[in-house]
């Protein structure tokens, strides 16, 4: 055998040794874990899903494994819950069992599990507990929030008239009318619509957050550890996060210059006033990298979620608008046209409440929930789900979970409607997930999402610039989050 045969065949060797390596190593962890298709090497179950649409592949899985199955996404062995049952048993029954954090490969890049969204264990519980008491200090879930968001919806009304009627894109439009309302919970203060810092803020959580639904996104899950450090779509998110971080940064060193103590002004006051209190503390959470990284995930989760509702919604409106007829009727006959919108309001209006409830169902807004971990070797279903395994709740696969809702690939306010026409509660409801990590941010996206429909239709009819019968609203990605596609809209002055 000459030299060059000699090393192709080493080379032979040594790459089957890996490669049975690999998977050797991807069977062995499984022992009594949920059944699910047999991974290759290296690349685990890439093969058996479709990266432009997760939500349709696990679902499809679903069918052939169970309700609980394991997924190999690359080298990440994840556990998927598929329906309301299993999700339920586990995120509820279960709930200390399933309450960690498992990873979100774009935003763990920034995060490294530091923040209360992307962190575990006794840093997670401290930062939790804080954030849920100061948001209510400041009025979240109260009275003091409402008059905030009230406005809020004034400012958008005005941007709005300034469209004239013509055609325009309402993305901008919903996501500065919503981040000013976390923003000023957070920093203190709104931001001016014309604000160019502002502006390229909102620009970065929405790129950010749209690589998240890309193929690419999904691509960068599996394979992040190699992807990281190549060229790509993902250099662009890691500098649009990185960009986010730097404005916390300087806005926190903004606040540490001219603090009171005694009389915080926002989010980031409050979270330096715990700093000090807590400085002898060696087991305090309340460090100068909790504080940058939990007040972006407080802005960053504040913003993009609540506005691709909207955004989603006015799409459904604009295809339904015997739907919108509906929405006005209740408006004037509760509200009229002399006065703002109220909380109060709202359990009078119950096709309104209905409607936002199926826009919440049909637009899926976080189709996979934010991936979660057992905390302890967990007996579940008759498996053994090891300690630090990551768990997929999917929460699109319970909110068009066919058990749950009569049907559910069609958009019908009907599915939260009883035959009298009150409000109907579904167990099964749960965009913002439920257990221990469920969000705690609803009650402030809840009425965010009553209050600016509602003003906004007080005041405006919706037309669409293409037929209603021509509109897709089927989404335009399906990754992380679930995005509609981009359309444009009119108001009419009612
Ligand atoms: C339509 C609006 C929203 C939706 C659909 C939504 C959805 C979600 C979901 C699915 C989770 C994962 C929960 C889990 O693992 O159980 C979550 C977590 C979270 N959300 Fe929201 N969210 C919304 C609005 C908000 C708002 C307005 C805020 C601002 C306060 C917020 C802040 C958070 C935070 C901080 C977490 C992490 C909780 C933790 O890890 O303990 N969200 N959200």
């Amino acid at each position: 055998m000459d030299l060059l045969g000699a090393v192709t065949l080493f080379l032979v060797v040594c790459l089957s040794y890996l490669l049975l390596l690999s998977t050797w190593r991807q069977l062995q962890g499984r022992g009594k874990m949920p059944p699910g298709p047999t991974p290759l090497p290296l690349v685990g179950n890439l093969l058996q899903v479709e990266l432009s649409d997760m939500r349709k592949s696990v679902m499809k899985l679903s069918g052939r494994y169970g309700p609980v199955y394991t997924l190999h996404l690359g080298p990440r062995r994840v556990v998927v819950l598929c329906g309301y049952q299993a999700v339920k048993e586990a995120l509820l029954d279960q709930a200390e069992d399933f309450s960690g954090r498992g990873d979100q490969a774009t935003f763990n890049w920034l995060f490294e599990g530091y923040g209360v969204v992307f962190s575990n264990g006794e840093r997670a519980k401290q930062l939790r507990r804080f954030s849920i008491t100061t948001l209510r200090n400041f009025g979240v879930g109260k009275r003091g929030i409402e008059e905030r968001i009230l406005e809020e919806a004034h400012f958008l009304l005005e941007a709005l008239r300034g469209t004239k009627g013509l055609p325009f894109d309402p993305t901008y439009f919903l996501s500065r009318t919503v981040s000013n309302v976390i923003s000023s919970v957070v920093f203190g203060d709104r931001f001016d619509y014309e604000d160019e810092e502002f502006l390229s803020l909102l620009h970065m959580m929405m790129d950010s957050f749209r690589f998240t639904c890309t193929t690419w996104g999904q691509l960068y899950e599996m394979f992040a550890d190699t992807m990281r450090y190549l060229p790509g779509p993902q250099r662009a998110a890691f500098k649009q996060l990185a960009g986010l971080e730097k404005f916390i940064e300087r806005k926190v060193k903004a606040n540490q210059e001219t603090l009171d103590p005694n009389s915080p002004r926002d989010f980031i006051d409050c979270f330096l006033v715990k700093m000090q209190q807590e400085k002898e503390n060696p087991s305090s959470e309340f460090s100068m990298k909790n504080i940058v990284l939990t007040g972006l995930n407080v802005f960053f989760a504040g913003t993009e979620t609540v506005s691709t509702t909207l955004r989603y919604g006015f799409l459904l409106l604009l295809k339904y608008p015997e739907i919108e007829e509906r929405i006005y009727e209740e408006i004037d006959r509760v509200i009229g046209r002399n006065r703002a919108p109220s909380m109060e309001d709202r359990s009078r209006m119950p096709y309104t409440d209905a409607v936002i409830h199926e826009f919440q169902r049909f637009c899926d807004v976080i189709p996979m929930g934010l991936a979660r971990r057992v905390t302890r070797d967990t007996q579940f279903r008759g498996y053994t789900i090891p300690k630090g395994t990551e768990v997929y709740p999917v929460l699109g696969s319970v909110l068009y979970d066919p058990t749950q809702f009569s049907s559910p690939d069609t958009f019908d306010p009907g599915h939260f409607l009883d035959g009298n026409g009150q409000f109907k509660k579904s167990n099964a409801f749960v965009p913002f997930s439920i257990g221990k990590r469920y969000c705690f941010g609803e009650m402030l996206a809840r009425m965010e999402l009553f209050l600016f429909l509602t003003s906004i239709l007080q005041n405006f009819r919706f037309r669409s610039p293409v037929e209603p019968k021509d509109i897709d609203i089927s989404p335009k990605l399906v990754g992380f989050a679930t995005l509609p596609r981009t359309y444009e809209m009119c108001l009419v002055p009612r």
